[in-house]
């Protein structure tokens, strides 16, 4: 179609609405196991916001279990001119490729796994900036693929891969490419956690 799916998606109300629908689905299933399995991630936080998140439906979840955060919404202005309000969200439209709003933490809950390395060296670095060098935190929730574990989820992960590859452009990385990817953005160390789903969580430190 000589275009990337976001743009697609902007041009074509119903699909977006559907497909941030989609996403909401997949998030209540998978923002349970994140602030159940991960609570100290989110503890220590003064403010966080979620980059690329969609119609709300996470960052409107941790908000509710852990309300002394400042939490922000970011993604582009189409989706969040259609997004669920909250009287405790602020809305930010924009371009993560562009900048991003500042705080102590970023939120980038399946996006890089929509993007090419470069691509995500240049989100990367974009998050890096905005929160500070101290007490700053970036957490990502993508998969970590073990291509020859035997475990129950690696085939679904292996298909998300291919989804991946044709419907974004982007890919599923193992532990390695994390590493990689996080050590040419700039940030200093990271620790992948495992949680009870598809993915995992990744916190990176800048
Ligand atoms: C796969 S969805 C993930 C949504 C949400 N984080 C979740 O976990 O349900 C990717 C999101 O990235 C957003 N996005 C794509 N390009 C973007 C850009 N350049 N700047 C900000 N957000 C972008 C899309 O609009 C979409 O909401």
């Amino acid at each position: 179609m000589g275009m990337n799916i976001w743009t697609y998606l902007e041009g074509n109300p119903d699909q977006s609405q559907l497909f941030n629908e989609g996403m909401a689905g997949e998030t209540r299933l998978l923002t349970k196991t994140l602030i159940e399995d991960c609570r100290d991630t989110f503890e220590g936080l003064d403010s966080l916001v979620d980059i690329g998140g969609g119609n709300g439906t996470t960052i409107k979840a941790i908000y509710e279990a852990f309300p002394h955060i400042k939490c922000t919404l970011y993604d582009l202005p189409h989706v969040i001119a259609s997004s669920h309000d909250h009287p405790n969200v602020k809305k930010v439209p924009g371009d993560m490729f562009k900048s991003v709003p500042s705080a102590q933490a970023m939120l980038l809950k399946l996006i890089l796994h929509d993007w090419t390395d470069e691509e995500c060296v240049n989100i990367l670095k974009k998050c890096r900036e905005a929160i500070p060098k101290e007490t700053g935190k970036l957490i990502i929730v993508d998969v970590a693929l073990e291509e020859k574990s035997q475990h129950e989820l690696t085939k679904t992960r292996l298909i998300l891969d291919i989804d991946m590859l044709v419907n974004t452009g982007g890919r599923e990385r193992t532990a390695d490419d994390w590493e990689t990817l996080l050590k040419r953005a700039g940030f200093r160390s990271h620790k992948i956690r495992p949680i009870r789903a598809i993915q995992s969580v990744i916190e990176a430190f800048p």
